[in-house]
């Protein structure tokens, strides 16, 4: 008979914490867990939400009926890491003391490993990590920027780039490290990376600056401009961080960062927003275009996924500039949670070692 694992994942999101409990692959158990702004603004730090978030969870599990003593391990999602490969890790002390001390900065995905180690601690089982937004496998080409001091970063939605990545090798019935795909993944931030045979060679840092702008980024800039802005003496660093992550792309634009009030105001006869939402569009098309000079026209799919592929207007603008390249796959939302899972599993099964954060 086959053994059953018993799998608690834990995806920490900046407004809310998504959790579930697998069997194996099969769901048992998911739900996400709001954190309305009032809870959450309280909390100076990310860090400083640790506590907060452990109770609501705790909770939230009992009120199911979920016996703990039952887990075989604790699956987190990794944050903000010193740069490392893709793969499921092992929670150890040394990866701890850098998310708390957020050594490439603050991101709610930091709270990932935190809750699982000490959630697993008290279980005595294992607590993992799986392709945390910093896995970094660029080749090393991709990293000159034109700036010496400045290298470019891989900073980007791994967990849901790969997991997508692994479902469309499935359904074309080879192995991930036997293909290559570009995967845009549009939610709150974008990014497209350039997946070759297993290893993610080339993508746009999501968190600062790089590739399209996104419902709230700002994406890649003209940088003599923004220099000026710098310097005009009407910013301070904090506001042109916030134009950059939080408070750019379309929040910026149309004041929402919801692409479904953008189509409404499309709807409604919004021409600017009809601008704006395809010129979107259009960033994520030539990013896409230049991962396919990365993969030297050897494309198996491009593959759009996150909360925007579910519109179907904004897929077919990016499939009407792109197809010429590959078959264009859509996998609206995310597989996150399911990600995590079989991180886990792979480790718990012995198809792979848990590697170690050094
Ligand atoms: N049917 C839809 N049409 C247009 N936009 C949509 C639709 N469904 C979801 N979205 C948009 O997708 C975006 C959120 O995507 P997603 O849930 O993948 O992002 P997130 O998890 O919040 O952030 P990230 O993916 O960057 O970590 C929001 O702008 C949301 O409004
Ligand atoms: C860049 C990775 C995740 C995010 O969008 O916050």
């Amino acid at each position: 008979m086959t053994e059953v694992y018993r799998i608690l994942t834990i995806n920490p999101g900046s407004t809310s914490t998504k959790i579930a409990i697998f069997d194996n692959e099969k769901p048992v158990m998911e739900t996400t867990l709001r954190h309305p702004a009032e809870e959450i603004n309280k909390f100076d730090k990310i860090f400083d939400q640790y506590e907060f978030r452990k109770n609501v969870i705790l909770e939230t599990l009992s009120e199911n009926g979920i016996n703990l003593t039952k887990l075989s391990a604790v699956v987190g999602r990794g944050g903000l890491l010193k740069p490392i490969q893709g793969g499921t890790y092992s929670v150890s002390d040394s990866m701890i003391a850098d998310l708390k001390a957020g050594v490439l900065g603050e991101h709610a995905s930091n709270l990932g490993g935190i809750l699982a180690s000490e959630i697993a601690k008290q279980l005595n089982i294992p607590a993992f990590i799986v392709d945390p937004v910093v896995v970094d496998e660029m080749d090393e080409v991709a990293r000159i920027s034109g700036m010496p001091e400045l290298a470019r970063k891989s900073i980007f939605h791994a967990l849901n780039q790969k997991a997508v990545a692994r479902r469309a090798a499935a359904e074309m019935g080879k192995s991930y490290e036997d293909i290559n795909v570009i995967v845009a993944h549009l939610g709150g931030g974008i990014s497209v990376g350039a997946h070759k045979n297993g290893r993610v060679i080339d993508v746009n840092n999501a968190l600062d600056g790089e590739g399209p702008f996104s419902p709230e980024r700002a994406g890649g800039l003209p940088v003599g401009d923004l220099a000026k802005m710098c310097f005009s003496g009407k910013y301070t660093l904090d506001d042109i961080k916030k134009k950059i992550k939080g408070q750019g792309g379309l929040v910026a634009y149309l004041g929402t960062n919801d692409g479904r009030e953008v189509v409404k105001m499309i709807e409604e006869g919004n021409e600017k927003a009809a601008l704006v939402y395809e010129a979107m569009a259009y960033q994520v098309a030539k990013e896409i275009g230049s991962c396919a000079a990365v993969l030297k026209g050897k494309v198996d799919a491009v593959i759009l996924t996150g909360g925007i592929a579910y519109d179907k207007q904004f897929v077919k603008w990016i499939s009407d500039r792109v197809s010429f390249i590959s078959q264009v796959i859509v996998y609206p939302g995310e597989d996150e949670m399911i990600a995590l899972a079989e991180g886990g599993l792979r480790v718990l099964r012995g198809e792979e070692t848990a590697r170690i954060y050094e």
